[in-house]
């Protein structure tokens, strides 16, 4: 394997566009918050947990990311989790991360919005100041409840507005096209929100047509399939829209047979601005640096590669051009010495 590579992909900094917060809590945090709040746990050790993070598809992990989150009752909660996940991604040189919530995941066991909201942020405002970390929060809707559940959640979320950046759609995709959440999103639009939903994971090249006439996304989370559609493909590079990929969570849940097969690269080729992104790391066997070590031990990665799979995640942030430009001329700094 290419160690000049690997040390450069570390040490390069990088952004992280597509995390599940829920994603980043790790069996041992399962154990020290179910002790710590009395829950009980259907699995006897941190390793018999583990063991469980075998998944055939994405509905058979979603299963055990929804019992995993039992363990969040308190502010306090969602404030270890997001700081724990901040310094993990802090050795990894990630500067700038834009990260996802479920509410709806919370709200269905009684956790009120302004517990999650709160802890998450307590923690990602003391990651900016005392790591560097830049952050955009992202409320994301699950596709497999209802729309009106979805516009229930949007307006529980009016008092918060101004702590949000975005909003998303993820769980179940097969039978949730995007086109059941048209009314929710044009809400999200005109209250001046962002936009990404994930499609084209399992779902097929369809549910990206739909995101982007139907929900005027602003990147696509995934978008795997889209390379199943020339025309398609055209499209969102004619667009230069940010596709957030997830290599290793792609291995974990099928989605590709093995990381030498993985369309990253193919996708590059064509133009598409892929970026490389954990999703959920606790699950799937790594945060971003693994997912880039993971590329690089599997497929032709070169330097150039590297830099324009870093490059595209600043430029697709929603962040502003200046910041966008004191990341990539940071970015350049590193490529030059490495
Ligand atoms: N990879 C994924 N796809 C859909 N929903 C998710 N929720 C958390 N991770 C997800
Ligand atoms: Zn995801």
């Amino acid at each position: 394997m290419n160690e000049e590579l690997l040390q450069l992909a570390e040490a390069m900094p990088k952004a992280e566009l597509h995390l599940h917060i829920e994603g980043s809590l790790e069996p041992e945090l399962v154990f020290q918050l179910a002790e710590r709040n009395g829950v009980k746990l259907a699995y006897s050790s941190v390793d018999a947990l583990r063991a469980a993070y075998a998944f055939n598809n994405l509905q058979e992990f979603l299963d055990v990311y929804y019992a995993g989150m039992s363990v969040l009752l308190k502010e306090q909660d969602f404030y270890d989790l997001t700081w724990a996940y901040l310094n993990r991604v802090h050795q990894d040189h990630v500067v700038h991360v834009e990260i996802f919530f479920d509410p709806q995941a919370h709200l269905e066991r009684g956790i009120p919005l302004d517990v999650q909201i709160s802890g998450i942020r307590r923690a990602l405002e003391q990651g900016q100041a005392e790591l560097g970390i830049s952050f955009r929060l992202i409320l994301s809707f699950l596709r497999h409840l209802s729309e009106d559940s979805a516009l229930e959640t949007l307006e529980l979320a009016r008092p918060f507005y101004d702590q949000l950046d975005g909003f998303g759609l993820d769980s179940s995709e097969q039978g949730h096209p995007p086109e059941k959440f048209a009314r929710v999103f044009a809400r999200c639009k005109e209250l001046g929100f962002r936009i990404t939903v994930h499609a084209g994971e399992e779902g097929p090249p369809d549910y990206v047509y739909q995101a982007l006439d139907q929900l005027q996304v602003d990147r696509i989370d995934h978008g795997n399939r889209s390379m199943e559609d020339e025309v398609l493909v055209q499209r969102l590079v004619g667009a230069g829209l940010t596709l957030t990929v997830c290599p290793l969570s792609n291995l974990k849940l099928c989605v590709v047979k093995d990381m030498a097969q993985h369309p990253i690269l193919s996708m590059l080729k064509k133009g598409l601005k892929a970026t490389v992104n954990s999703d959920d790391p606790a699950y799937f066997g790594g945060y971003v640096n693994d997912n880039y070590r993971a590329l690089i031990q599997h497929l032709p990665v070169t330097r150039d590669h590297l830099y324009q799979l870093a490059r595209n995640a600043f430029e697709g942030a929603w962040i502003s051009d200046d910041e966008k430009e004191a990341h990539i001329n940071e970015l350049n700094r590193v490529f030059a010495l490495g």
